[in-house]
């Protein structure tokens, strides 16, 4: 029977069918932050257990470090309990740990994919609900709780329930001003964030193959939103040139056979998904989210909707209230909407091609005025490096953006970096939930491009004319 790419990752990595669909599934790799790892330790200390596989395993912490004077003492106790706790507990159970002064540090769904750790075929795991990105290069990659850290800590197993098949589709070409950001929410403004629940997500079509890797990455990273347990992207030549050379990846002789076995992972023809759909790609254009859920999406040429807009009763209420949060009646238009701030970065939109994109439209501008902070953030110090070396550090330090160390920073308010209350941010980030950014700050999620033109222009903008 044809098999979908999702059907054969898992029946490669069964331990045990425990019957109903649900299995011990072995897993082969595991990244580890600050956040969610603490307790976990704490569990196989106190059952005196040793963690099982440490080669599997790379520990980085990303959620609290601060993105400036590193070298100064962190303010925040709860942030130095987590990153001291990270350190000793790598220092304590053998793990390959990078610490915040190492070059290769940065956002785990960054630094995974960089150091050729995230490899097709194989299960990938993290205390992270972006896990969901490494799905990118065809590993079955998805987010799991604490206690679960701690079950793949000591076993390298876990129970699951098999997931359902969906495939998204993406067809034709993708318009010029619009990039792999648009294209998830565009999904995600389509199926909502219900769409993808209990299943798997492979993507597929003509523009997630013209896609590149970081592409990929910033469409998987998302699949969370839509609901979905993991995306997935069939491995192809893309993902082999990414991969070659990094320091995890196979080598000699075993760079050859990885590559033949990555190869057969693709779905076969004829495989069947519960649920399919197809977006026409040639008609998608630059998105800004306007409420407080990653569905509300509206072209940046269209106005922000009102509750007579929707049917269902329930998202009518929610549309009230997103609303009331974000400030503004139903009906204002989002081109020339003023915003308080920018952020550039998060396991989204922090990779090379992102910081290329921000610095295509930066080049040779300035930020507007009244702009209270406009902040880009690379991924990782290798992202970080790279970024300088093309230069790219000074187009936005001459335009008047902060030029900052990797990590989560602004894409959630756990380390120094937060909007303030009631003002509006544009951010190339995954969530735009109450509060996210800091209590009362109001979240518009772009791509890059967008976010880049919206500093410059002090407002959003429609990138295809900036
Ligand atoms: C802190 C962590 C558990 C959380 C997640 O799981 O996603 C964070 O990364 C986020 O993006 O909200
Ligand atoms: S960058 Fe944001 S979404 Fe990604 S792991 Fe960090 S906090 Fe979560």
């Amino acid at each position: 029977m044809p098999k979908t790419m999702y059907d054969k990752i898992w029946d490669h990595h069964v331990v045990e069918d425990r019957g109903n669909g649900v299995a011990l599934l072995y897993i082969d790799r595991h990244l580890v932050h600050e956040v969610t790892s603490p307790q976990a330790f704490d569990g196989l200390r106190a059952a005196g257990r040793p963690v099982h596989r440490v080669d599997s395993i790379i520990a980085v912490p990303d959620h609290n470090v601060p993105t400036k004077d590193r070298d100064k003492p962190n303010p925040d106790p709860m942030s130095t309990a987590q990153l001291t706790a990270l350190e000793q507990n790598a220092k304590e159970f053998g793990l390959d740990y990078i610490d915040m002064t190492d070059d290769r540090q940065g956002i785990v769904h960054v630094v995974g994919p960089e150091q050729g750790f995230t490899q097709p075929g194989v299960t990938l795991v993290c205390g992270d609900s972006h896990t969901s990105t490494h799905g990118a290069f065809g590993a079955l990659a998805f987010g799991i709780g604490t206690s679960e850290v701690e079950h793949v800590l000591a076993t390298q197993t876990l129970e699951l329930k098999k997931s359902k098949n969906m495939r998204v589709t993406v067809t034709g070409e993708l318009p010029k001003g619009c990039s792999a950001k648009d294209v998830t929410m565009a999904i995600i403004g389509a199926i909502g964030t219900g769409g993808g629940t209990a299943h798997v997500i492979e993507y597929a079509g003509p523009v997630i193959e013209a896609l590149s890797m970081e592409g990929r990455m910033t469409l998987c990273n998302m699949s969370i939103e839509a609901g979905a347990r993991a995306g997935l992207v069939a491995p192809d030549e893309k993902t082999f040139n990414y991969l070659k050379g990094r320091p995890y990846a196979p080598k000699g002789g075993q760079w050859e056979a990885a590559v033949n076995y990555w190869k057969s992972l693709k779905s076969d023809d004829g495989a069947v998904f519960d649920k399919e759909i197809t977006i026409d790609g040639s008609a998608i254009v630059p998105l800004v989210t306007w409420g407080t859920s990653p569905e509300d999406v509206v072209p940046v040429t269209a106005n922000v909707p009102g509750p007579d807009d929707f049917k269902d009763p329930a998202k009518r209420e929610a549309v009230e209230k997103a609303l009331d949060y974000m400030g503004y009646p139903a009906g204002t238009p989002m081109t020339g909407f003023k915003i308080d701030r920018v952020f550039i970065g998060s396991c989204t939109n922090s990779r090379i091609e992102d910081m290329r994109e921000a610095a295509s439209i930066i080049k040779g501008r300035k930020v507007a005025d009244h702009i209270i902070e406009a902040m880009i953030v690379p991924g990782s110090g290798l992202v970080k490096l790279q970024a300088e070396e093309e230069g790219l550090d000074k187009i936005f330090t001459e335009a008047g953006f902060e030029w900052r160390d990797p990590g989560c920073s602004m894409c959630l308010a756990m380390n120094p970096d937060k909007a303030g209350p009631g003002e509006h941010v544009a951010s190339t980030s995954n969530r735009n939930f109450v509060g996210r950014q800091g209590p009362g700050a109001r979240t518009h999620l772009v791509s890059p491009a967008m976010a880049a033109a919206a500093a410059i222009a002090g407002h959003f903008v429609d990138v295809r004319n900036f």
